[in-house]
């Protein structure tokens, strides 16, 4: 099933919350709205649940036109931050409400798996408020994997979660998107995970679409200066071109810094460890450029360095 929606607009009071939303979800695709906080994903996916009215626009499911249908009729399976759950029905209970037309072995055997695999199958017996936060975002997040859906939709169905949690928790989610070919919009403010797990991201900014893309274009070619400051682990460094004879902002990425030579010379400011390698933070002109090394430089020592850039629109 495609998500289309067209020229959306949503307000809260006078203010719009998103703003003329144009966005084609392609079936099976796994696509992932990445913006700060306060940018308007909520808006789009309750939008799209049917959990908010849309002011201005059309909504499309399937090619069907939803705008004015009830979430119970979009046919969606969603996960939200909160989270939701029947207080008075166990965790199995839970599972099994969106599975209930299942003959009763295979629905035993479907919510065994997979609450193995998110970790949650020493719980079954126990109510919502004998949870963790993590526990029930988990079994938030079994409910919709087990229902047969053709759509996903899901708000930071991973922000209670450790890291490790986290990283096998995508996992499940994505495998079990491409075994069954459902289409999902993902919301998150993460962008490690957006990149780790999306088809395309949407990057959204003060409730507008700014770049649409796989992960790899965005990292490549941010659109613009928001972008470039915000995608990426860690995002460019921006400075000003004119020490290049360039007009405007250029783009680094701290890969493209050669360091120990090259015409450039600024101090090392800090230097954090990241397991595999090194941040190094240089002061240079007033402006600051992050570089990856395998090697520890020290504090306050002086470097040569060069680098390759990009020339970032406004
Ligand atoms: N019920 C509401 N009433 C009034 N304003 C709202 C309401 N819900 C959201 N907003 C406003 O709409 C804008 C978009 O909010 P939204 O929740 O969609 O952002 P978000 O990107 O999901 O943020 P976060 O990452 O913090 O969850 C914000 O300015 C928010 O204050």
């Amino acid at each position: 099933m495609s998500i289309e929606l067209k020229s959306v607009g949503k307000k809260f009071g006078k203010n719009y919350a998103i703003k003329d939303i144009n966005l084609k979800i392609e079936k099976g695709e796994f696509f992932v709205i990445l913006g700060p906080s306060g940018s308007g994903k909520t808006t789009i996916l309750r939008s799209v649940a049917g959990l908010e009215k849309i002011d201005e626009g059309k909504i499309f499911i399937d090619n069907q036109d939803v705008t004015n249908l009830p979430p119970a009729s979009r046919n969606v399976a969603m996960v939200f931050q909160n989270f939701a759950l029947y207080p008075n029905k166990t965790v199995f209970e839970n599972l099994s409400m969106p599975i209930e037309y299942m003959k009763k072995e295979d629905r035993e055997k479907l919510i065994e798996s997979v609450s193995k695999r998110l970790g949650i199958d020493g719980l079954l017996n126990r109510f919502p408020s004998e949870l963790s936060g993590g526990q029930q975002q988990r079994v938030a997040l079994a409910r919709a994997l087990v229902k047969n859906s053709k759509v996903f939709l899901m708000d930071e169905p991973l922000s209670n979660l450790d890291a490790p949690q986290r990283i096998s928790a995508r996992k499940l989610i994505k495998e079990i998107q491409l075994e069954n070919s459902i289409t999902t919009l993902y919301v998150t403010h993460d962008q490690t995970e957006a990149m780790a797990i999306a088809d395309r991201i949407g990057i959204i900014s003060n409730g507008k679409i700014v770049q649409v893309g796989t992960p790899e274009e965005i990292y490549d070619n941010p659109a613009n200066l928001f972008i470039a400051s915000f995608f990426g682990n860690p995002p460019m460094s921006i400075i000003d071109g004119k020490l290049l004879d360039i007009k405007g902002k250029i783009g680094i990425r701290a890969e493209d810094v050669k360091l120990g030579e090259g015409k450039f010379k600024g101090t090392i400011k800090d230097v954090e460890f990241w397991g595999d390698r090194y941040l190094i933070y240089i002061s240079f002109n007033d402006e600051e450029i992050r570089a990856f090394s395998n090697v520890k430089f020290k504090i306050g020592g002086e470097i040569n360095f060069d680098f390759k850039y990009k020339i970032i629109g406004e």
